[in-house]
């Protein structure tokens, strides 16, 4: 079994725990009373790179990164250093996130929260509305292409922004197929676990000019934002290197400043 295989297996035991325990309709009134979305697609759209910085405790990669007691008060250093979006990892098992992790976070911030999971039912969904997010990210390859158009459009009828998350030539093609207005190119080998960089470089093209792009993964500070930003990328998620290099606030300052960077401002 490969890695996305063991992680979705967790994910839908958990999803089964929860949907026993919170009926969909109750989870569609909490939506309902939510706080309205965010401009994530402004936000992801404005000058220069953006930075999406994520709340992540532990990876199937690196096992435990960083307690994090305190997800909200990450998330506004996160957003004082001048993120556009946080992402908070809600998967438990290999993540140890939460959905209590994405409300608080959401609660505490004045920008786009991004519910980064392994989404394989519209329940999620909705999970991820009635708990603030703003965005909702759904992976390609945990996905048949039936399942994928169809949680893009419930995505984007529930108020979220889909980011549709691609590793290969033909995820390109079915994420385009499926619609998605932002696609993320992650790194990392959901296989392997092996972060490859020049993985952006060479999907990027394939991606029409409206559609926002993310490089995912592998940011270890301004320099791979800057390469990432040479081959296209209109924003960068970063996690790793921000919850274990001691000072989010200033790493996430320095990325947004190599982001800003006026050579990078032509042609978004
Ligand atoms: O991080 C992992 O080990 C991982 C393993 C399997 C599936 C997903 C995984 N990570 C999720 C992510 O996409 C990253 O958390 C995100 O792109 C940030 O990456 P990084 O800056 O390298 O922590």
């Amino acid at each position: 079994m490969s890695v996305l295989e063991e992680i979705l297996e967790g994910v839908r035991a958990d999803l089964a725990e929860r949907q026993a325990a919170v009926p969909l309709e109750a989870l569609k009134e909490k939506a309902a009373a939510a706080p309205p979305p965010r401009d994530a697609l402004g936000a992801l759209r404005s000058d220069g790179v953006s930075v999406i910085a994520e709340v992540k405790r532990s990876s199937p990669s690196k096992g435990a990164l960083a307690a994090i007691a305190d997800p909200a008060a990450l998330a506004r250093d996160y957003e004082a250093g001048g993120a556009k979006v946080i992402s908070v990892l809600t998967e438990r098992r290999r993540f140890g996130g939460s959905l209590a992790d994405l409300a608080e976070v959401r609660a505490n911030v004045d920008i786009a929260v991004l519910r980064k999971d392994f989404i394989v039912t519209a329940y999620q969904l909705w999970e991820a509305r009635a708990h603030g997010a703003d965005l909702a990210l759904l992976i390609v390859a945990a996905l048949e292409q039936d399942a994928l158009v169809s949680l893009v459009e419930r995505a984007e009828s529930i108020g979220l922004v889909p980011l549709v998350e691609v590793h290969t030539e033909e995820e390109v093609a079915r994420a385009l197929e499926a619609g998605a207005k932002v696609v993320g190119v992650n790194a990392r080998d959901l296989k392997t676990l092996r972060v490859d960089r020049g993985v952006f470089a060479r999907l990027a093209p394939l991606i029409p000019r409206d559609v926002v792009k993310i490089a995912e993964s592998g940011v270890r500070g301004p320099h791979d934002l800057l390469a990432y930003a040479s081959s296209g990328a209109d924003a960068v998620l970063v996690g790793e290197s921000l919850v274990t290099g001691g000072d989010p606030r200033s790493a996430v300052a320095d990325l947004v400043a190599a982001g800003a960077h006026p050579a990078l401002r032509q042609g978004k």
